[in-house]
């Protein structure tokens, strides 16, 4: 294509930059069965001698968002993520020293903290989002019977190995690799109801059953061995009702906060289970309800419905 020049422009170019924004970059670090995490949102953006691409599309000196993000990645094996500003002060150096058209880089990243998630189990790979969860409420009542269901949204939690998926149906249209050992994290939404209906019975001690079947769902889910999501939901649908006995429906809305290793080889790199791409949609929905045997369903399917 023919570059143009514009001798005499009545329209100049004012302050500019590009990048790419929002690389999801989750690197995990193993010491023995003890993983780390560190979970970045990081955007890179780029700005120096630029005019022509601009004026006349003229690429030259134009280095790809592809490559910014790519290099993002590649970072993360190379350099490890000891801490954002450390991520981000070697990230702009090497933008801004390995490229001569780029004067001035600016990364800008958000980090999201993990806590553990305490277990007895062997190994340390299971996390809780740091940030409370909302608790939820719902009480009806129509003179004679109470209907209470409790429940919890926002709760994102993560394991970082024990985690396989394989086996699966394929037909001409799948593509998915089978996976022996990946993470599985998710952002839990969950209700369950309570079997007290009269005022003639002893009333559960709210506080103290939330605060457990919280602690049993997370411990499920921090313990489980897991071949599906669909399997680990309904562990922790089966710890609620085993330890429980005020509950009789829980009901799970769990999308599959889906974490795909990134293919460092193009650049010479072994991606050993290291790093992922935190990808946000589309995602995998998975949901379900458990029952003690012989009890009645009644949370809505649609957990919005509620
Ligand atoms: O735990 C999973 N369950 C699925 O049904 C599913 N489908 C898929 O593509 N990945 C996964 N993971």
């Amino acid at each position: 294509m023919a570059v143009h020049s514009h001798p005499a422009r009545p329209a100049v170019l004012g302050q500019n930059q590009y990048g790419k924004a929002e690389n999801r970059v989750v690197k995990i670090t193993r010491d023995g069965a003890t993983h780390h995490v560190k979970d970045l949102n990081v955007s890179v953006s780029l700005s120096g001698a630029m005019e022509e691409v601009h004026y006349s599309g003229s690429n030259a000196h134009v280095l790809p968002t592809d490559t910014t993000k790519n290099t993002v990645y590649a970072f993360a094996k190379e350099y490890g993520i000891e801490s954002a500003e450390q991520f981000g002060i070697h990230l702009a150096r090497h933008f801004v020293t390995s490229q001569e058209p780029i004067h001035r880089a600016r990364i800008r990243i958000e980090e999201y903290a993990w806590d553990r998630i305490e277990t007895s189990r062997e190994g340390a790979h299971s996390f809780v989002r740091e940030g409370r969860e909302t608790r939820l409420a719902q009480i009806t009542y129509d003179g004679e019977k109470w209907e209470v269901v409790s429940g919890l949204k926002d709760l994102v939690v993560m394991n970082s190995t024990d985690s396989e998926f394989w086996g699966y149906v394929k037909d001409k249209y799948t593509t998915l690799p089978e996976a022996y050992d990946r993470i599985l994290a998710t952002e839990v939404s969950g209700r369950w109801r309570f079997n007290w209906t009269d005022d003639a019975r002893e009333m559960p001690d709210w506080e103290k059953s939330y605060e457990q079947t919280r602690k049993h769902l997370l411990q499920a889910f921090a313990e489980t061995y897991s071949l599906s999501l669909q399997q680990t939901l309904y562990q922790m649908g089966a710890r609620i009702i085993d330890h429980r006995d005020e509950i009789d429906e829980v009901r799970f809305s769990l999308p599959n906060k889906h974490h795909f290793p990134v293919d460092l080889e193009p650049f010479g790199l072994k991606n050993d289970n290291e790093v992922y791409v935190a990808a946000d949609r589309p995602y995998g929905l998975i949901e379900a309800t458990v029952l003690r045997d012989g009890c009645e369903a009644r949370i809505p399917v649609d957990l919005t419905d509620l």
